[in-house]
């Protein structure tokens, strides 16, 4: 039998549909600002789909194309300014970034109440302990996936294929927390399928074409496939495949496309990041406007509480009479 097949697309519109309400009922429709270096095609093409999707769903997006000379200086200043701007709700960095600029200097320098992807260290020690504000988007995508596709994750034993900063440690915490046993595999993992076939839920997420085959796989498992690798067909066409061999389909009960699988999730949870984002910003420059009519309110209280005190003592002042 043939594995039940998780498509994103339907899932996806049911989280941007969720997004779009919630942004409708913002002062301001939020604004997402994407950064991409260089010119990989690849890079530039998920980057305008990012971009279209935020349009369709009623948010603004701007894309800064920086030239692949750019230096960490020159992208520091923009996101800098991209920080102080009180009308830019989201900023994405689109990775990898050119050799000669640090990753990690860049995402320590996005505002983390900003960080739409959520790889801010101080996002990333939220999630790990629990308290996630901002969570990677595939990660997350995937966790909105498997609960509306009904798969259980709390008590199932979850297997990731890969440790990357952008998928598979974000994963295994948002697992983690969701109550799943969580394993991480990497290329340093002796008898990959012994460990993967472990899991009630395995996830792939290392960019190898047909890295996951069918004995590798328990029978009856959910199958998340995050690798999107370009490769070349018999007639030199490209096309896009993930890391799981397509035989897996024969043994597992479920199953994730590629393409349409885990990639719109990501989009979408990117945008619904964006709205979380303006959301939070809102209620703090709310309370923060509270606190401050708050403060008068206390002065004004304490002018009150001063009569009241006055008017005791002549009450007292009376009482002596
Ligand atoms: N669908 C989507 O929305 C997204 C898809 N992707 C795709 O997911 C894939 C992974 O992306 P990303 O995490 O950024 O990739 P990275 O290259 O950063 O990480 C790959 C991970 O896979 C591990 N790995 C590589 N080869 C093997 C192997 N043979 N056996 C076991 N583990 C292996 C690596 O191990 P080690 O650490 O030991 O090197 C590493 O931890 C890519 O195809 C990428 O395009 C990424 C983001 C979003
Ligand atoms: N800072 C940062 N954040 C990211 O989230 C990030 C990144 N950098 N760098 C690159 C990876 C990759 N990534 C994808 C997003 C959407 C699809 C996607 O929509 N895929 C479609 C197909 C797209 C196509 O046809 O090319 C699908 O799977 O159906 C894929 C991959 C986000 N990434």
């Amino acid at each position: 039998m043939s594995a039940r097949v998780l498509a994103g697309p339907p899932v996806a519109a049911a989280l941007l549909a969720d997004a779009a309400a919630r942004a409708s009922r913002l002062p301001a429709p939020p604004n997402l600002v994407i950064v991409r270096v260089g010119d990989d095609p690849a890079s530039a093409s998920y980057v305008r789909g990012k971009s279209r999707k935020a349009g369709e769903v009623g948010l603004r997006s701007t894309v800064h194309a920086l030239p692949e000379t750019t230096s960490q200086a020159e992208l520091l200043a923009l996101i800098d300014t991209l920080n102080r701007d009180a009308d830019v709700n989201g900023i994405l960095v689109q990775l990898p970034l050119p050799a000669q600029i640090a990753e990690a200097a860049v995402l320590h320098a996005i505002d983390p109440r900003k960080d739409v992807d959520g790889f801010h260290p101080l996002n990333v020690g939220e999630l790990w302990a629990g308290r996630p504000a901002l969570t990677p988007c595939t990660p997350a995508g995937i966790l909105y996936l498997l609960e509306h596709y009904g798969i259980p994750v709390a008590g199932a034993r979850a297997v990731i294929v890969g440790r990357s900063h952008l998928v598979g440690r974000p994963l295994a915490a948002l697992l983690l927390n969701a109550d799943a046993t969580v394993t991480v595999a990497h290329s340093r993992t002796p008898d990959l399928g012994g460990v993967s076939r472990e899991a009630d839920i395995l996830i792939a997420a290392a960019g190898r074409p047909n890295l996951i085959t069918p004995e590798m796989v328990k029978p009856g498992a959910t199958v998340i496939d995050v690798g999107i690798n370009r490769v070349l067909n018999a007639e030199g066409k490209g096309h896009l495949v993930g890391d799981v061999h397509p035989d897996v389909a024969m043994v597992a009960g479920a199953l994730t496309p590629v393409p349409g699988g885990v990639g719109p999730m990501t989009v979408a949870q990117l945008l619904a990041n964006t709205v979380r984002a303006a959301e939070l910003q809102h209620a703090a420059h709310s309370d923060s406007a509270q606190t401050d009519s708050a403060q008068t309110d206390a002065v004004q209280t304490d002018a009150v509480q001063t009569d009241a005190v006055q008017t005791d003592s002549g009450v007292a002042g009376e009482l002596v009479r």
